[in-house]
């Protein structure tokens, strides 16, 4: 399965509307590939979060998604939308009614909100096939969950490449640090795990560490693909990588914008499982 991961970089000098505009360029310009996957929130901004109400939208029509449902198909590729603020039209009518300012409104119980951080993966006829609301949301009280609801729902996801079937694992950035969700994952069938992210550049050795770890230590190919640039005062820390299911690195970037591309065997991953069996020893 050929894998591009586009690590983005974007400032806050840039409109939504030229930045969905360039990325579907990016997509599109992505040739023989099965499978294009982009960083968390890379249209709302990762951490823009007094933009975040004027950027919610529902996956249905939103601008984000709809523009990439049409390059998905242009193209002829799986595209992972990495994710949107996902809003259901109820609250949308809320955000407008204070101002678009997701800062300003009471804060919810927890099922309540109508909001959560959504990635998107959508197939080569453009369709959805698969959402996933973030489990994890980073901010420690602030940020994402004081102004998201949590996902609830652990989701893979089969797609059909060279005449077979792959499963994937949806995860999203924070969720590194949950190695429980990855074992459930895995548990659920996952072969590959696909882990948008932005994340930023003073805890970027933690997100190689873990990028690697959950690779290891579930024997799953790992494509992990975060943010570049500066926006919102913070700088985010790039270093997105694709990995096998031992951890090696079939592609990896840097700090700037670069697109990394990879050929995940799908065999090797069972391969490894079979040669180095450790998941068999799970006693727990
Ligand atoms: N967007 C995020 O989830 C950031 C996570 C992060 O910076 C960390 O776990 O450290």
């Amino acid at each position: 399965m050929r894998v591009s991961g586009i690590q983005l970089a974007y400032t806050d000098d840039e409109s939504v509307e030229d930045r969905i505009t360039r990325v579907c360029a990016l997509v599109r310009a992505q040739h023989d590939v099965d499978l294009v996957v982009l960083p968390e929130l890379w249209s709302a901004g990762g951490f823009s979060y007094r933009e975040w109400g004027t950027r919610a939208e529902t996956v249905e029509d939103g601008p984000t998604v709809t523009a990439l449902k049409q390059a998905a198909k242009d193209l002829g590729a799986y595209v992972h939308a990495g994710s949107i603020i996902e809003a259901t039209p109820e609250a949308l009518d809320r955000i407008r009614a204070h101002g678009h300012d997701m800062t300003a409104m009471p804060v919810l119980p927890d099922g309540e909100r109508g909001i959560w951080n959504t990635s998107v993966l959508i197939d080569p006829t453009g369709e959805v096939v698969a959402t996933y609301r973030k489990i994890h949301r980073f901010g420690f009280g602030n940020g994402e969950p004081k102004l998201l609801e949590a996902g609830e729902d652990i989701v893979t996801v089969p797609i059909e490449v060279g005449g077979r079937t792959v499963t994937l694992g949806l995860a999203t950035c924070y969720d590194f640090r949950f190695p429980e969700l990855f074992r459930a994952l895995l548990d659920a069938g996952t072969e590959v795990a696909v882990v948008p992210a932005a994340w930023p550049a003073p805890r970027v050795r933690e997100w190689s560490l873990m990028a690697r770890a959950r690779a290891v230590e579930d024997e799953i190919a790992v494509v992990a693909v975060n943010t570049a640039g500066y926006h919102a005062r913070t700088q985010m820390g790039g270093h997105s990588v694709i990995l096998d299911a031992s951890g090696t690195e079939l592609a990896q970037a840097g700090v700037d914008e670069t697109v990394l591309t990879a050929d995940i065997d799908i065999d090797a991953i069972h391969a490894r499982r079979a040669a180095f069996p450790v998941l068999r020893d799970r006693r727990l």
